[in-house]
């Protein structure tokens, strides 16, 4: 087991408040995290340290074996992947499908060259039908569904074989079958041993694909909780985060929480 990600007593102020505080917390390579905690719980700054975006104001942020501080975060930066509605924001409407995935190769948004090696097309031909994009693959970015974007955006993601890919909030926004599909994409991603280490931030306990092994509950920027998903995703330890009691329900790997009468 190798430590992909490691923060040890970071606290991260702005405003003299700590929007994270005291966080201890690692992640190997072979598992699956999921982030879970309300607004303004501190889940994006999170990611914001794992992906090399920002420095933390005390403690230490390990990420990929390297000390943020003493490494170059641009070639850090090459190891990730990450998808938010942020990155998704930065993608010209006119960009191809099919060019979205290849450019990743290349660390380019935007289509740039007309030759591309003939690894780069096949692996972006293969991730473009693992992800069901194959039919969409010259339509353009900005035509597609929200539910086909944020599969674009993933398939994009992995093109590099990043070591650690970090999701924040995949199926906001998506309506039922959109994110239903989603969540099936990405539990057998998940389970694949082949897979990067992966963490994906979450509002709802029902988005929590089968698969993902680890859960980090947050709440005013502590860890509430956090280990193995079969122990810690509790109805006592989602009342400790969100600060509400609920009855939680676990069906097939599903998870499902509604508020106590
Ligand atoms: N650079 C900053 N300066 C000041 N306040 C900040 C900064 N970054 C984050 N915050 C504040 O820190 C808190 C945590 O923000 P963060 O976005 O990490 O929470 P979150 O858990 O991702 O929330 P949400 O679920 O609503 O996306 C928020 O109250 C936010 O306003």
């Amino acid at each position: 087991m190798v430590n992909v990600l490691r923060l040890s007593g970071v606290s991260y102020v702005r405003d003299r408040r700590p929007i994270l505080d005291g966080v201890d917390w690692a992640v190997e390579d072979s598992e699956r995290w999921v982030v879970l905690g309300p607004n303004g719980a501190g889940k994006t700054t999170l990611l914001k340290l794992a992906t090399a975006n920002d420095y933390p104001t005390s403690g230490t942020v390990d990420v990929l074996d390297k000390r943020l501080g003493r490494v170059d975060i641009f070639e850090l930066r090459n190891r990730i992947g990450f998808v938010s509605s942020a990155t998704g924001r930065r993608i010209p409407a006119s960009e191809r499908v099919r060019d979205l995935v290849l450019t990743a190769a290349y660390s380019v948004e935007g289509r740039w060259n007309e030759h591309y090696d003939d690894v780069d097309v096949r692996q972006a031909e293969r991730i473009l039908a693992e992800w069901d994009l194959a039919d969409f693959a010259d339509h353009s970015y900005g035509t597609l569904s929200d539910g086909e974007r944020k599969r674009a955006l993933i398939a994009r993601a992995v093109m590099t074989d990043p070591e650690l890919l970090l999701l924040d909030e995949p199926s906001a926004s998506l309506d039922l079958g959109a994110r239903e599909r989603l969540l099936q994409m990405l539990s057998g991603f998940a389970r694949s041993p082949y897979s990067p280490a992966m963490v994906m931030v979450t509002h709802h306990v029902e988005e929590v694909p089968p698969g993902f092994t680890h859960v980090l509950m947050l709440r005013d920027g502590r860890v509430q909780a956090a280990g193995p998903i079969a122990e810690t995703l509790t109805a006592e330890n989602l009342e400790a985060t969100f600060g509400m009691p609920f009855n939680l329900t676990v069906s097939d790997g599903r998870y499902a929480a509604v508020a106590k009468p």
